[in-house]
């Protein structure tokens, strides 16, 4: 069964409805194959679990209320290639896209650990080259299958703290609240990384917004 959602192929940041400023998040989800990328997805944006996904690559766009305030997530679901040395590959295009990644791995499955390690380095390289503040967090999928549990939560935490992430463990197919959790989590280090990009106002910019209220400009 595909679920129906309504895609959306938008690139902006931030758009105005009525005299609101609406802010916009771009999420990126990677990882290997398999690991539950698309479950992660569709549970933030209908809170159900439908057990089959099938193979649509998509951006689906989604409002939620976060400390009273709309927040419009675009989320971009990427479609993993089979070949195990491409699926650690991250286009230019997703990289300028992205404002957060969730990187995802089962925690049965190594491998997929191992690709979402290497998919930190290439993110933190391009952020660097593209002065970017795109926050990561790190996800640890699969959580109900402790038994064939193969990667430890310390491990998890460890890579997280070592590169300057957020972690979580969930099970897509158990609760909601976990993923919630995962994109609230991320859109709050999104939020602190773009103020503390832009800074603090100072005495110019206060200069400046008066300026523009009352439409003088300034002489020195
Ligand atoms: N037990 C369990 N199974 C899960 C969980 N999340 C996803 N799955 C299953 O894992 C399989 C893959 O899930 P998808 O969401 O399609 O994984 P994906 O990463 O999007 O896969 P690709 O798009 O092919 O790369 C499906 O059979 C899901 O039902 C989970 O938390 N627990």
């Amino acid at each position: 069964m595909v679920v129906q959602v309504k895609p959306r192929n938008r690139y902006s940041s931030k758009t105005m409805e009525g005299n609101q400023q609406k802010v916009e998040a771009n999420i990126l989800l990677l990882g290997a194959v398999n690991v539950g990328k698309s479950a992660l997805t569709v549970r933030f944006l209908t809170r159900r679990f439908i057990g089959e996904y099938g193979d649509i690559e998509s951006i689906y766009s989604h409002t939620d209320k976060i400390d009273g305030r709309d927040i419009c997530f675009n989320i971009w679901d990427s479609l993993c290639p089979q070949n195990g040395e491409v699926s650690r590959y991250i286009s230019d295009r997703q990289l300028q896209w992205a404002d957060g990644y969730i990187l995802v791995y089962s925690i049965c499955d190594r491998a997929s650990f191992n690709v979402v390690r290497q998919q930190v380095q290439c993110i933190r390289q391009a952020k660097q080259k593209l002065a970017s503040t795109a926050q990561i967090m790190i996800v640890g999928n699969k959580r109900d299958l402790q038994h064939r549990r193969t990667v430890s939560s310390e491990e998890g935490r460890l890579l997280a703290l070592s590169t300057d992430c957020g972690f979580f463990e969930v099970s897509a197919a158990e609760t909601y609240h976990g993923v919630l959790m995962v994109f609230h989590e991320l859109f709050e280090r999104i939020r602190e990384a773009r103020a503390l990009k832009k800074g603090p106002v100072g005495f110019k910019g206060i200069v400046r917004s008066v300026s523009a209220v009352f439409g003088r400009k300034r002489t020195e």
